[in-house]
């Protein structure tokens, strides 16, 4: 359920019409809705509410400081994969005993960042980061809580781009490994080894992959604390997928995940912690766009909006589908014909959908590509020297423009011409 609603016949983000947000901030512009990332939040809570938990909001998915303050107020941690989401974790509120630090890559000066700043734990993905890590730590006097993320060997059944658990993927380090790695963080002076992880891909519609993969860590929690580890702790990861067209079966819904997690690891005693991303900001926000012109092709009509690849990449990227919706709802019944819905970019990887059923729009006329709140904003660039796209948080009547569209002198500005050219 979101917060994106016909009334009188106009498509408002809570109570907002989106045609006052075009006219004030202009499109392309990204548009949230407070109620529903609240909402989505709270319902993750109550799923693990059999426990002590943290959610840990992946802010990869949607790292606006708005966004992350608004969740953070509600007690949210945080997944983060970076310095600079590290930075705006903290410059949001959020306290470093809730930040997890993920990611194949972190480099010594983000863990010294995390380490100085504050960190919950890292999830450790290979072994020389490990060894890297307890460096760092030992060169500054303190010891790096960690959990080794392993990888259970689970097909997540969702894209390939973003399933993550399988043994070819680059995440975590296989599971048959995990006694030895673990033995030799215990020899580690500057690890300290608080839990396990794991994390086996986005955009889940299934639950049967994580029943796998949950079974799989809690035989490895018994055997480690057989082995004498003090695992106290469970990261069962992010990636519980979200409808993205309204007319299919729902994908299973958090409390369901809950259960799914306390069947299979509730009588461990351990703490858990998720990292969910899309499920929150996902279809708390839309991308609202003008059509430019329509153009007559031979055999087909272009919708030719004013947002582009550049804006939200993911229908070029993984194909994916973004229902696209008129703002202002016809007259039941008025004619629909379908469109080629495309950007101005000089790509024709540039088409959002084909063959979409839309009433007729022409120039001017508003559009909203729903479920655009996750990996949207975050993934934009400014390929082909286009603004990067604004973001709006609305709640209940009120909206305030949480990142503004930079002016073409700001772009520009940017880049410094060498005095020798
Ligand atoms: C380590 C980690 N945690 C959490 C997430 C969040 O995933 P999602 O947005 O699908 O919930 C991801 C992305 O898949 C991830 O790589
Ligand atoms: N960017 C991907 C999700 C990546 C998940 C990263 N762990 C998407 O838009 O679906």
């Amino acid at each position: 359920m979101d917060h994106f609603n016909y009334v009188d016949g106009v498509l408002h983000a809570e109570d907002v019409p989106l045609t006052r947000i075009a006219a004030e901030v202009g499109t392309p512009v990204y548009v949230y809705s407070t109620a529903t990332l609240t909402r989505h939040f709270k319902l993750f809570q109550q799923a693990l509410d059999w426990t002590d938990h943290l959610v840990c909001f992946a802010v990869k998915s949607n790292s606006n400081l708005a966004v992350l303050k608004l969740l953070g107020d509600l007690g949210a941690g945080m997944d983060i994969v970076s310095a600079g989401e590290y930075a705006r974790a903290k410059a949001a509120g959020v306290p470093g005993e809730r930040i997890v630090f993920s990611g194949v890559g972190k480099t010594a000066a983000e863990m010294r960042m995390a380490l100085e700043g504050g960190i919950r734990q890292f999830n450790v993905e290979s072994e020389p980061e490990m060894e890297l890590l307890s460096q760092v730590a030992s060169s500054m006097g303190v010891t790096a809580p960690i959990a080794v993320r392993v990888n259970p060997d689970v097909d997540a059944k969702t894209h390939e781009k973003i399933a993550t658990g399988k043994s070819e993927n680059k995440f975590g380090i296989p599971i048959a490994k995990a006694r030895e790695v673990y033995a030799r963080a215990a020899a580690l002076p500057g690890i300290e080894v608080v839990g396990i992880d794991m994390h086996i891909g986005s955009q889940l519609t299934d639950l049967e992959p994580y029943r796998l993969a949950y079974a799989k860590m809690a035989e490895l929690t018994r055997a480690l604390r057989a082995d004498g580890h003090d695992i106290r702790r469970l990261d069962m990861g992010g990636g519980l997928g979200i409808p993205y067209r309204r007319d299919n079966n729902a994908p299973p819904l958090p409390i369901e995940y809950g259960q799914v997690i306390r069947d299979a690891v509730g009588d461990l005693g351990c703490e858990i912690e998720i990292e969910p991303g899309r499920n929150i900001s996902g279809n708390a926000g839309i991308l609202l766009s003008s059509v430019i012109y329509l153009k007559e092709g031979e055999g087909r009509d272009f919708l030719i909006l004013d947002a582009a690849m550049n804006d939200l990449i993911r229908p070029a990227m993984y194909s994916a589908h973004h229902d696209i919706v008129p703002v202002v709802e016809q007259a039941p019944g008025a004619p629909v014909a379908p469109y080629d819905v495309v950007g101005p970019v000089c790509e024709t990887g540039d088409t959002f959908e084909k063959a979409v059923e839309l009433p007729g729009l022409g120039a001017g006329d508003l559009v909203a590509l729903r479920s655009a709140g996750a990996y949207g904003a975050v993934m934009a660039s400014e390929y082909n020297s286009r603004p990067l796209v604004p973001e709006v948080l609305v709640n209940g009547d009120q909206f305030a423009v949480i990142r503004a569209r930079p002016t073409l002198e700001e772009m520009l500005g940017r880049d410094t011409i060498p005095e020798w050219l």
